[in-house]
């Protein structure tokens, strides 16, 4: 949508809107500054819908700033400007736009890009003024996935991932850089759609005059075929060539699709070549993507392939409290937790942050500020429901082969007499795991390992509770072995 000023006799309801913004960013700027000003405000527009006027910021997080630091001020200002006393609202885009109709503005493609817009136009020389010139409308950001809660600000670093953060951070603000184009690769529910929609509203806030394309291969893969249908091949090739940093979430998912493929080999070419900027994600390796046509797949190890790990213990610690920080922020609550009740779901959900996530997010929502008094049987028994389904699959002899495995031992050296530390240390740990993964009591652990005493077994958990806060080694040993078993 545009908005103008002056010139157009035909809208003057809005060009009179358009005008008394355009008085109140004269002066926000000054009073705020260049730098602030184009921070929170640069990306916020001016809407109307019907006889209510709205100021649109880019973000929540925009939003949440401006009502904080400038509403005010910008109620004061407006009044002073606006002849006829008109309410001024404050809305996120997103809110906004899911109060709106369909959006009529539909690219010749039927792919736009995920934001690009120019910052708003505060001089007062020229008679015409752009308010905002939206490419997409906010409904697209929406529909193409790009989710406000993905920021840099709440994403957790640790060992992990911090080169991928580091990497994503410079990306994001145009820094020059030698590496293009990048791929991010890990395993399924450890940030990388995170990471990517990040990139995306970092890059946006921090050159609001360039174009940010963000979009799924799944997306990619229908838009084209749709575009291949309508013959519109050409209009698909331009909108994702004219991008300046284009961001393609989940790649692995073009494999085995041969004109797809093809179609994005010469879309990363175009863009490469003329200088622009690609970051993808996949769930692996470059090396792992066997079914990806080759050429496709060199090009991608070209740049700077970055690995995701697992998130390890002291992360997921991290972010369980991340996230109740913000569950706690909109309940308005005190956000804390016993430490006991954290440490059992960083130990139990391994498998992704998403399910970790999604363990904090029912213990919050049964008794919400409550939480922070929740003792850990209160919480185990929450969440058993959850933790049913992994407990019924695993078995003890399925444990024990995996720790022997993994140790490079036989599955006898489990419920052996042996006291060696060598095979001593994997029995305790296997004795641990049966105790997280399984309903078996102590005494029925202690029966399936050699007829130990259910003491021993309490003992071995113990054990290894104490020896993993400190023993990076064994904390990774215990998160691969505990994913191993429950896939
Ligand atoms: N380091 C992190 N800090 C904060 N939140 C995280 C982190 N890693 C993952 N998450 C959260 O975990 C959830 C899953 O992450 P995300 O969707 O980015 O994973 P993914 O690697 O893209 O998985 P998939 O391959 O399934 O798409 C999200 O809610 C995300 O916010």
């Amino acid at each position: 949508m545009t908005m103008t000023t002056g010139g157009i006799a035909g809208n003057m309801a809005e060009a009179a809107a358009g005008a008394v913004w355009t008085k109140t960013c004269v002066a926000l700027k000054r009073e705020l500054g260049d730098a602030t000003f184009g921070s929170w405000l640069g990306q916020a527009a001016l809407r109307e819908r019907g006889d209510d006027v709205c100021l649109v910021a880019a973000t929540g997080v925009a939003r949440d700033w401006i009502r904080r630091h400038a509403w005010r001020r910008i109620g004061e200002l407006w009044a002073q400007n606006d002849p006829m006393g008109r309410a001024l609202d404050l809305k996120s885009r997103m809110e906004f736009d899911q109060a709106a109709p369909a959006s009529p503005m539909v690219t010749a493609s039927g792919l736009s890009a995920a934001v690009a817009v120019t910052p708003v136009e505060t001089g007062v020389t020229g008679n015409v003024i752009e308010i905002e010139v939206d490419l997409t409308a906010p409904r697209a950001a929406r529909q193409q996935g790009l989710q406000e809660r993905f920021s840099f600000d709440t994403f957790v670093a640790g060992p992990a991932n911090e080169f991928a953060f580091a990497v994503a951070r410079r990306v994001a603000s145009w820094a020059d850089g030698h590496f293009n184009p990048v791929l991010f690769h890990g395993p399924y529910g450890f940030g990388k759609t995170h990471l990517l929609n990040a990139m995306a509203w970092e890059a946006m806030r921090t050159a609001p005059g360039k174009r940010v394309v963000y979009l799924t291969a799944e997306r990619f893969t229908s838009t084209f075929v749709k575009a291949v249908q309508d013959r519109q091949t050409a209009a698909f090739k331009e909108e994702l060539r004219n991008a300046d940093l284009l961001l393609i979430d989940d790649v692995q998912f073009v494999a085995g699709k041969t004109s797809t493929q093809e179609e994005l080999f010469h879309t990363l070419m175009a863009l490469i070549e003329d200088g622009r900027r690609v970051v993808m994600t996949a769930d692996r390796s470059p090396a792992e993507l066997s079914e990806m046509e080759p050429r496709l797949r060199s090009h991608l190890q070209a740049g700077l392939v970055c690995g995701i790990e697992p998130a390890d213990r002291t992360l997921r610690l991290g972010i369980l409290e991340r996230k109740l920080a913000t569950l706690a922020g909109q309940g308005r609550f005190v956000p804390s937790a016993k430490a006991e009740v954290l440490e059992f779901l960083a130990d139990r959900f391994t498998d992704s942050v998403r399910e970790l996530e999604g363990a904090l997010n029912t213990l919050v929502a049964r008794v919400g500020g409550e939480v922070a008094r929740l003792s850990l049987d209160e919480a185990q028994a929450i969440l058993r429901p959850n933790l049913s389904c992994t407990e019924k699959r695993v078995t003890v002899d399925q444990i024990q082969k995996a720790v022997a495995e993994h140790y490079g031992l036989k599955q006898a050296d489990m419920i052996s007499e042996r006291r060696a530390r060598a095979v001593a240390r994997p029995r305790q740990a296997a004795m641990w795991i049966a105790k997280q993964i399984t309903t078996r009591s102590l005494p029925d652990i202690g029966r399936r390992f050699g007829g130990r005493d259910h003491t021993t077994v309490l003992h071995a958990v113990r054990r290894i509770e104490a020896l993993k806060a400190d023993d990076p080694v064994l904390a990774r040993d215990l998160d691969t072995l505990l994913r191993k078993l429950r896939s």
